[in-house]
């Protein structure tokens, strides 16, 4: 019997890849754009929401890119961003997410006169009021921060410094994102080998809107400890007629290395890296059992969730509880948290969690054979 999306809201879920500026409610873009007199495409939340979900949906990554443009407008005060970061932790606890990496760009949120400092104690003073809030709620979750850097500009450095500067105020970590194609990771090396010098953690969106190369130079060339999306690593992976696999020098690497992968599914879809669920290189890689990893990306963008996300995956590959606690123990393992909190993580909250929902279903099943 399939999950239901119910017993999925109700599973621990870790998340590694969903953006600040990805992931606002339709009603808060509104408001926020009134009080500033920024025009959107519409100023009811319904059609603001299905406007920004329609226009992600072209099959091109710079097209998707383009809808940023309203939900960065409207995060250039101190209080709207730090609103945003409450009411992200607030949805993404109600999801039943109890671990979160969130990212963002400081560098696109300065136009209102913020210096970069600034705006990451907005989202750091954001996110603990959303965990208070939360924990107020009954829901227990952890957030973190990590900067990105945008890939096309010239900051990397700046913001690795500012990721390094934070590390002891909730930053756990760097990013490169926005459009692969034309902007090598390499681009940023001084960026990456810097971080390395300081014993930071980074992750690399790689292998989404481009393919191997990308990947290959983020981990070869940059040392990336995780890819964003990696979902091109299938190009190096050749299924026989007869079902027997042949991994490539690269992917071989990627799985025996145990590279994490924060795979996207929705995501991929919509920005054409992927066909469709069914067809989503997540079923494959899973199988082959590299480190995977099932994210939002952008919660607006997408209208997805974590939950929506395995659920989809749950009806795709018929996936069940123990496939749904394997992806969270491997995003909790690759998470930029401490080793410590990682391991109290997993076995204090993600392992009991799934264990009492296992016995939930259990007790079911039996009774459903009884009557
Ligand atoms: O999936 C993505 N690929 C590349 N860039 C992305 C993706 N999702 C969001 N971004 C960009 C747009 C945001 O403004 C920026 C920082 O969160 O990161
Ligand atoms: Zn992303």
């Amino acid at each position: 019997m399939t999950l239901s999306q119910q017993e999925i809201a109700r599973a621990p879920k870790v998340v590694l890849h969903d953006h600040l500026d990805g992931g606002l409610r339709p009603a808060t873009v509104v408001e926020l754009a009134a009080e500033i007199g920024h025009q959107l495409p519409s100023a009811d939340a319904a059609s603001l929401g299905r406007w920004f979900q329609e226009s992600s949906d072209s099959g091109s990554l710079e097209r998707y890119l383009e809808t940023f443009d309203h939900t960065v407008a409207v995060m250039q005060q101190k209080d709207a961003i730090a609103r945003v970061a409450a009411e992200c932790v607030e949805d993404l606890a109600n999801d039943g997410v109890v671990y979160a990496e969130v990212r963002y760009a400081p560098e696109q949120h300065l136009e209102g006169g913020l210096t970069l400092g600034e705006v990451v104690e907005a989202v750091r003073d954001g996110f603990a009021i959303g965990e208070r809030r939360a924990g107020a709620a009954g829901r227990q979750i952890v957030v973190r921060q990590l900067l990105t850097a945008m890939r096309h500009a010239a900051r990397s450095m700046e913001i690795a410094e500012l990721a390094v500067h934070y590390r002891d105020q909730g930053v756990v970590g760097f990013d490169i994102a926005g459009a692969e194609a034309g902007y090598p990771p390499t681009r940023h090396i001084d960026a990456f080998e810097y971080l390395q010098r300081e014993n930071a953690h980074f992750t690399i969106h790689a292998g989404e809107g481009f393919g191997l190369p990308s990947i290959w130079q983020a981990l070869q060339w940059c040392g990336a400890d995780r890819l964003g999306h990696g979902v091109r690593i299938i190009d190096d992976i050749e299924v026989a007629p007869d079902g027997s696999v042949q991994l490539g020098r690269l992917a071989a690497y990627v799985r025996d290395k145990r590279v994490p992968l924060e795979m996207c599914p929705t995501s991929n879809i919509q920005t054409g890296a992927a066909k469709s669920i069914e067809e989503h290189p997540i079923g494959l890689l899973t199988r082959l059992r590299f480190r995977v990893t099932v994210n939002t990306d952008n919660r607006l963008m997408s209208d997805t969730s974590m939950t929506k996300e395995l659920h989809r995956l749950c009806e795709a590959f018929g996936y069940g509880l123990s496939d749904l606690q394997w992806f969270a123990v491997n995003a909790m393992k690759s998470a930029f948290l401490p080793f410590d909190r990682r391991l109290a993580l997993i076995n204090d909250v993600i392992k009991p969690g799934y264990s009492a929902l296992t016995a939930e279903r259990a007790f079911a099943q039996m009774q459903t054979g009884r009557a």
